[in-house]
């Protein structure tokens, strides 16, 4: 595999905004394919889990025998980038979820799903993103949350890139890294804005896995 130009990335093609993921990550310079089975796995630089349903994207997982190669593939270091139901399936610790949920232990947080209340199941906000919105002149990230999970926790290998700006929900930690591994609580992949699938296109070239 060669990363060092145009990396190849997958987008977990269970369920889920998949074509919006295509498009962003082919506007961001990567070549997207869909991935829903272990050879496309096998083929793939690196892999996008998209938002959907997390206890259904579990099921999926284990029917379609992609559980473990996924499992094996993080683990040797293959970059993932995973938004709201794709956040949920990488963390290693999930509050409110069915006991049966199996999840890829990837990143080392605790994330709780639907934790922004069901009243407020959808909401936009303008924040900050670290290593994105952080030079002078850069416009803020619009953030669209769709009955998100939020990071209760982190251990200290993970780094913060951005928390909720304002109202009750302030401060919580809704974008992560680790490593090779990305988490976005929210839809960048529904506004526009690429520069959370460039971010992760630029994880991927400097992996060269
Ligand atoms: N938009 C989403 O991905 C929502 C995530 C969903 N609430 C879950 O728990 O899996």
């Amino acid at each position: 595999m060669n990363a060092a130009h145009n990396p190849r990335i997958g987008v977990l093609a269970l369920q889920g905004d998949v074509r919006e993921h295509l498009a962003a990550l082919a506007d961001a310079g990567a070549e997207p394919a869909t991935v829903r089975r272990p050879s496309e796995l096998a083929d793939v630089d690196g892999l996008v889990i998209p938002g959907g349903e997390s206890t259904t994207m579990s099921n999926l997982l284990g029917v379609l025998d992609l559980y473990d190669p996924l499992r094996e593939r993080l683990a040797a270091g293959m970059p993932a980038y995973g938004s709201c139901a794709g956040m949920i399936m990488l963390a290693t610790t999930i509050l409110d979820t069915r006991p049966d949920a199996r999840h890829l232990d990837a990143l080392d947080i605790t994330v709780r799903r639907n934790a922004f209340g069901r009243q407020v199941e959808s909401f936009e906000t303008d924040l900050q993103f670290r290593g994105v919105t952080d030079r002078a002149g850069d416009p803020p990230m619009r953030a669209v949350f769709i009955r998100a999970p939020w990071v209760e926790s982190i251990t200290p290998d993970v780094q913060v890139l951005a928390r909720v700006p304002e109202g009750p929900a302030k401060d919580r930690i809704v974008a992560v890294r680790q490593n090779n591994v990305l988490a976005t609580s929210f839809h960048p992949e529904v506004t526009g804005d690429r520069r959370v699938h460039r971010y992760f296109v630029e994880m991927v070239r400097e992996s060269g896995v």
